[in-house]
């Protein structure tokens, strides 16, 4: 799709890339040229993820949870120690559940916006303030979530993926003295991993409900990635991209 060493020698982390998107976008830095980390809760699960990946080029697996700000700081000292600088972070790991917002209590809600909001936000400062403000140059790359008309249903989720949408905004001014791009992509419905732990009632027939009429893949979340990450998009800041077949501009996805 992209020419082959687009991405040549980068050095690049993705959370939560032990799986569905994040493994996704971590395969293709890899296939186009970079060195990747990747970083999530799960240790085993992480490290067996890393080994598959090496096969393509060289992946690292540091494990922590990004709403931890000591386990975030590790993930830096990692990088650092055995790269020395960090090219571009990409913000996908992530998480909620489905509740009518009127059954969802205050631990619900502050687990949803810890993971959505908090952990972004402690990742971005602390991979700036360690690697790109330094380095006078990063690109960072927030896997948000459709919230273009809300969120019913996931109210928590929208709260916080409206707040990182607006964090990506607010950056792309305040850092572009240093040089650091940042943007969001916006996924709709995207077959992957994540999706498993929906209920099956909940997205039967839901591709009939989206304009494409079809669910996204991983691999089209990860080739604009790559896009947004790479020197074509280097007058692109502040901009969130929609991946969702259209879904955010028409019809009911989900009845209440
Ligand atoms: C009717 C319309 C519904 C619309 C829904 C549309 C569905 C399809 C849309 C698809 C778009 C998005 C897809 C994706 O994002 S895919 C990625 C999905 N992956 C995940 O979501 C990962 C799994 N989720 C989580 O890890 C958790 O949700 C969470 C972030 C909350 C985990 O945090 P933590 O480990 O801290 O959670 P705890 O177990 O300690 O619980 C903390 C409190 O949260 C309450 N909780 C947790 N899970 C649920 C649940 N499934 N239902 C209700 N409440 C939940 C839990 O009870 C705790 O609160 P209490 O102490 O008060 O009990
Ligand atoms: N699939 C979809 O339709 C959509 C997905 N999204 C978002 O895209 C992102 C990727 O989703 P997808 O690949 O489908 O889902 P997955 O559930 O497969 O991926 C989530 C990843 O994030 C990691 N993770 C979750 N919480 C934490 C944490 N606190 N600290 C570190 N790592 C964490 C998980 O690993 P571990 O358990 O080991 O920590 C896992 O690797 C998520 O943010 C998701 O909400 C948004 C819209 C639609």
């Amino acid at each position: 799709m992209f020419i082959k060493d687009l991405l040549k020698d980068k050095v690049i982390l993705v959370t939560g890339g032990r799986s569905g998107i994040g493994y996704q976008i971590a395969r293709s830095c890899l296939l186009y040229g970079a060195v990747v980390y990747i970083t999530s809760r799960k240790e085993e699960k992480l490290k067996a993820a890393a080994k598959k990946l090496k096969e393509l080029g060289p992946c690292y697996a540091i494990a922590g949870d990004i709403r931890a700000v000591e386990q975030v700081q590790n993930v830096a000292e990692h990088i650092k120690a055995l790269s020395g600088r960090l090219d571009i972070l990409v913000n996908n790991a992530g998480g909620q559940f489905p509740a009518p917002a009127q059954d969802i209590s205050p631990n619900g809600w502050n687990a949803v916006i810890n993971n959505n909001l908090n952990g972004t936000w402690y990742m971005t400062q602390i991979m700036a303030k360690e690697f790109f403000i330094p380095q006078q140059s990063g690109s960072i790359i927030n896997i948000i979530a459709n919230m273009f008309r809300g969120f019913p249903g996931m109210v928590h989720t929208g709260a916080a993926r409206a707040g990182v949408d607006n964090i990506t905004k607010t950056l792309a001014v305040e850092w572009s003295r240093f040089n650091i791009r940042i943007n969001a992509i916006a996924p709709g419905i995207i077959q992957s991993t994540g999706l498993e732990q929906y209920p099956p009632e909940l997205l039967k027939d839901v591709s009939d409900r989206i304009p494409l009429k079809r669910l996204g893949t991983t691999k089209e979340v990860a080739d604009l990635a790559v896009f947004l990450m790479s020197p074509m998009a280097n007058f692109i800041t502040g901009e969130t991209i929609y991946i969702d077949g259209g879904q955010r501009l028409w019809g009911d996805v989900f009845e209440f």
